[in-house]
């Protein structure tokens, strides 16, 4: 698996899971501050009539009580001023109650109220039309008083109780609002919980999918390449070859005489000589070549720009390498050994082609006494003994001082 796959995946999911929440934060601060802005707006221009309105009764009351004084015709006209308002901001007032939030129910009574005092002001004006200009008498006086007041007090009822509900609503309104905001918040919140367990889950199931794919192309026991994944990998290599010309190379290994460490040692001990053997192998190839596990005690390399005598001198060194590896536990006093067939790809080969060709070669340095490399060239050769003479194996079969050196 590559590592940095899920952890490109991870960061790429960081960044837009960051983004979705930079987003839902934008999202919530303007919903706020547009609720902040909104909340009781409503209300806010009845509030201002009303607020206006309840100066009538006062304004009313004056106004007559200096008419009474003084009839003359500015105090006449101050009241005219006052009656002429008073039933034009009752129907504004009346306008913008009817289209607003509140419950008709709740300003019924209001209503009524208003309709009374708007019924009573043509009486007023009649009497206050009918004011002489020398002054009025006291009964008279008393008359308009009364039927003033009488408006006063209704004006005055209704506004204040008006202005009461619309602190009330507004205050509901308010805590409205407040809960709407924490549910918004909540909903958010829990969106970005639900996207962040989605991206989680997406970065688990990659990840899965990665090791699957390792595991299915990974050696269990050893962790090297397995056949299917040498084939694939193979058939890349040709691919590059037959583009650019460059050589290419495969090897089969097999450990010589393995039965008997399992027989003497046991399987376990057997495995743990696999895992030596295969560190052995990936230490002596370069990043390009890949080492594969082939099934039991066989082993395969395959060198890409490596032609037949790059290929043979690498077996060499790997022959030699066997032969001083130390095997684990009760096993450390034996010595492996390994028989090697090299081949170098030639024109019209495909992989089975290829590695039936060295499967051949590995057969023959078996049959021709092991521990040794057999190469298309039909020659057997040997890493040199301590005294690194040449030596004939008795089948004729040049075995070689080994050339290429470690
Ligand atoms: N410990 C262990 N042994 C294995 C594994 N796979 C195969 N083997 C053993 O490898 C041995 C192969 O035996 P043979 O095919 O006779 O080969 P050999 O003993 O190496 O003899 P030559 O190849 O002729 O030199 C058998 O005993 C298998 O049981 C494995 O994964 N672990």
């Amino acid at each position: 698996m590559k590592p940095g796959s899920s952890r490109g995946l991870g960061m790429r999911l960081v960044v837009v899971f960051s983004l979705i929440a930079t987003l839902c934060a934008l999202a919530f601060g303007y919903y706020v501050s547009q609720a902040r802005q909104h909340v009781g707006a409503d209300y806010t221009a009845l509030v201002t009539d009303v607020v206006r309105a309840q100066q009538d009764p006062a304004a009313l009351r004056m106004g007559l009580d200096s008419m009474i004084d003084h009839s003359d015709r500015m105090h006449l006209e101050q009241v005219h001023d006052v009656l002429w308002r008073i039933p034009r901001r009752i129907e504004s007032v009346k306008r913008q109650l009817r289209g607003s939030e509140l419950v008709p129910a709740s300003y019924e009574q209001l209503f009524e109220e208003l309709s009374y005092v708007e019924s009573r002001l043509p009486a007023l004006e009649t009497a206050v039309d009918r004011v002489p200009e020398e002054g009025l008498d006291e009964a008279d006086g008393e008359a308009i008083l009364a039927l003033g007041m009488e408006i006063e007090e209704g004006l005055a009822w209704a506004y204040s109780e008006l202005n009461e509900q619309l602190h009330q609503a507004s205050a509901e309104q308010r805590v409205l609002m407040g809960r709407l905001t924490l549910a918004v918040a909540l909903l958010l919140l829990m969106l970005l919980l639900a996207v962040g367990a989605v991206m989680l889950m997406l970065l688990r199931l990659h990840r899965q999918r990665e090791t699957m794919r390792l595991q299915s192309r990974t050696d269990e026991l050893t962790s090297l390449s397995n056949r299917r994944w040498l084939r694939e990998t193979a058939e890349q290599a040709f691919e590059w070859r037959r583009r650019h010309g460059t050589p290419l190379s495969l090897m089969l290994l097999d450990l010589d005489h393995f039965k008997r460490i399992n027989d003497d040692f046991g399987h376990p001990l057997g495995d743990a000589v696999l895992v030596t053997f295969s560190r052995t192998l990936e230490r002596h190839v370069r990043r390009v070549d890949t080492v594969a596990r082939m099934g039991g005690e066989e082993f395969a390399i395959l060198m890409p720009d490596s032609d037949l005598a790059g290929a043979e001198a690498l077996a060499g060194r790997i022959l030699r390498a066997t032969r001083a590896m130390p095997l684990p536990g009760p096993a450390a006093h034996r010595r492996l050994t390994v028989s090697i067939g090299v081949v170098e790809v030639g024109d019209e080969m495909g992989f089975d082609r290829l590695y039936s060709r060295a499967d051949q070669l590995l057969y023959r340095a078996k049959e021709s006494g092991r521990d040794r490399v057999v190469t298309e060239r039909d020659q057997v050769s040997a890493a040199p003994d301590t005294d690194g003479a040449d030596r004939h194996d008795g089948m004729g079969i040049t075995q070689q001082p080994w050339a290429g050196g470690s």
